[in-house]
């Protein structure tokens, strides 16, 4: 079986320089005929976004999922949408994950503050709000 290891990937790209190839100065071919104008380290680090972005969509999904539970259960018992204590420990937990894995707190803060303002507008609905 063929390795896909990067490394391996990476040396199997020829840069075209215009002259006695089949493919062009500036272009990328392949050991396997592929020709490319995109340099192969970016095309593997889109690979990678790709999938990464695709995890995201997927975690994404499943949070709005338990999140659609947890208003169906406030609006059965009467509880209010938003939990402004519950949020505070959410953001201390996110900026200290963040932190220790080298991502902006900050940036971490306003995404899951985006996150839960959707939410609560979804809770509000479920209440029998606008
Ligand atoms: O845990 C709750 O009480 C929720 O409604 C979920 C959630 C969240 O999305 O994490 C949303 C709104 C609240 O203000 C706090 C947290």
């Amino acid at each position: 079986m063929e390795c896909r290891c990067p490394h391996v990937a990476r040396s199997r790209w020829w840069r075209g320089s215009g002259s006695g190839t089949r493919w062009g100065a500036g272009e990328w071919a392949s050991y396997d005929g592929r020709v490319s104008d995109i340099p192969p380290d970016l095309a593997r680090l889109r690979s990678s976004i790709d999938n990464i972005d695709a995890a995201l969509v997927h975690l994404l999904a499943e949070r709005f999922k338990c999140t659609q539970a947890v208003g169906e259960l406030k609006a059965a018992v009467g509880m209010p949408a938003a939990d402004p204590g519950r949020e505070e420990a959410q953001v201390a937990r996110l900026r200290a994950l963040a932190d220790d894995s080298g991502l902006d707190p900050q940036f971490a803060e306003a995404f899951l503050n985006f996150i839960i303002a959707e939410v609560i507008h979804h809770h509000e609905h479920l209440a029998g709000g606008s």
